[in-house]
């Protein structure tokens, strides 16, 4: 190799831009810069699945309504167990789940029960009937079973008046039936907020369109369709915008009067930025465009109008990354969450080496699985370009490097989101 006196860039081995916000700084910045929209709605209980709570839900019941049995078996009273060899019972009726046993039970006598039925008021024990001996309306039953035991009680899952969830929560189906436990009909959410977005570039091209020279499908706008309807917004596509100042303001204008965010794919990268930054000037404000994070770095985040503007990277893998580490948890708090959840990181071993330049905090993209003896690792996707999508769609997770780190070797412990934890 011929050595040069050429003096070394540094820009060919660091990643280091004075301008770019750290994702922690930009993540804040959004988040501050949002409010929960207003206006809430009623809905029909089911319909309010991954919408967000508009107000605390207090329980008008107690949740189990009554003592109930754990186990199918035998109801009986505590002072009649023995404390050795055995007693015999007399079996004086039967507790169904639905059909209550309202008699008395005196001492020496027990209740035939079914999982799920009410403890008849004299009993506070439920025996399960593998532990007896049934003869005839009799039960034989040695000593081990303790007082008490088998026995839900009431309230034991929520109590009556007690706060089950505070506004803001967002609904997931163990919620649903939580909320369904008590009995209403319907709920009251905030309102989705509104998300328009389209994508910019002369060669996108419209699917079912053959393709011109030069010319690509617009992938983004169905990945943004994906990640926005998973999350719960409401969405309007707006489509392709031509590249041109008029008609790229005439979409900033239009999107904006109808949406609390705006999304806008492609042309924030160097040269362009300016371009829309331009735009947005005139309608609007950039408040930052550069985040020190790959893939993802030209971020544009601002208002159009009263709408939130996020400008994200045209690159499809970079798209997606900051779909999830920023514009996410700012949904989220537009939504009504007053604290979204940063993206759980777990330690995993590494199979692969991996080579990073400093100055960016790195998201690549990585597959989880089990060695052999069932241990979690994991190992990077072939590709790490931001513009390989199938890379993205093999990864189940991200491996997240820090800004300074510059390599890894297998064997090494590294940072993952898995998939699982990011997306809602
Ligand atoms: N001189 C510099 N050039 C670039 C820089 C830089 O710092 N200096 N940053 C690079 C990075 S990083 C990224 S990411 C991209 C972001 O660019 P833009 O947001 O301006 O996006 P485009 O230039 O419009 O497109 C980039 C790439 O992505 C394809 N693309 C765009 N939209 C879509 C879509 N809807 N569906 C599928 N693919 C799309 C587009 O064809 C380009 O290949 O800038 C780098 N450049
Ligand atoms: O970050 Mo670009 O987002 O490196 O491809």
């Amino acid at each position: 190799m011929t050595q040069t006196n050429a003096p070394v860039s540094t820009h060919c081995h660091d990643d280091h831009d004075p301008d770019s916000m750290t994702l922690a700084q930009a993540r804040q910045r959004m988040l501050e810069s949002v409010a929960p929209v207003t206006g809430h709605e009623r809905l029909a209980m089911r319909e309010a699945l991954h919408r967000v709570l508009a107000e605390p839900v207090q329980a008008p019941i107690a949740v189990p309504g009554h003592d109930n049995a754990a186990m199918d078996g035998y109801a009986v009273r505590g002072p009649d167990l023995p404390g050795e060899g055995s007693v015999r019972l007399e079996v004086v009726g039967t507790a169904w789940a639905g059909n209550p046993f309202s008699g008395p039970v005196g001492p020496g006598e027990c209740v035939r029960i079914m999982t799920g039925a009410v403890v008849p008021k004299d009993c506070d024990t439920v025996v399960m009937q593998e532990k007896v001996r049934r003869e005839s309306d009799q039960i034989i039953l040695s000593a081990g079973p303790r007082t008490g035991e088998n026995v839900r009680h009431a309230g034991e899952d929520v109590q009556q008046g007690q706060t089950v969830l505070e506004a803001g929560a967002a609904i997931t189906p163990a919620r649903l039936g939580l909320l369904a436990s008590l009995g209403p009909v319907e709920v009251t959410v905030r309102r989705r907020p509104r998300v328009t977005f389209f994508s910019t570039g002369d060669e996108l091209t419209p699917l079912g369109q053959p393709l011109p020279p030069g010319g690509i499908y617009d992938s983004n706008r169905h990945t943004l369709f994906g990640m926005l309807t998973e999350l719960g917004v409401e969405v309007l596509d707006m489509g392709v915008i031509p590249d041109t100042r008029e008609t790229l303001q005439a979409a900033f204008v239009d999107a904006a009067a109808c949406a609390d965010m705006v999304i806008s794919t492609g042309g924030v990268s160097v040269g362009e930025a300016d371009y829309i930054r331009d735009i947005l000037d005139q309608v609007g404000r950039v408040d930052f465009w550069k985040v020190a994070i790959k893939p993802g770095r030209p971020l544009a985040f601002g208002r159009v109008g009263d709408a939130v503007f996020v400008g994200l990277p045209g690159n499809p893998v970079s798209a997606v990354v900051t779909f999830y580490q920023l514009v996410q948890p700012t949904l989220q708090r537009m939504m009504g969450v007053p604290e979204p959840a940063l993206p759980p990181l777990f330690p995993v071993v590494c199979q692969d080496t991996l080579k990073k330049r400093p100055g960016r905090m790195e998201f690549q993209r990585g597959v989880l699985e089990q060695d052999e003896e069932g241990r979690l690792q994991v190992r990077a996707t072939l590709s790490q370009s931001s513009g390989v999508l199938s890379s993205m769609s093999e990864a189940n997770c991200f491996i997240v490097l820090d800004m300074e780190q510059e390599r890894v070797e297998p064997g090494e412990t590294v940072q993952v989101q898995p998939f699982w934890g990011v997306m809602p």
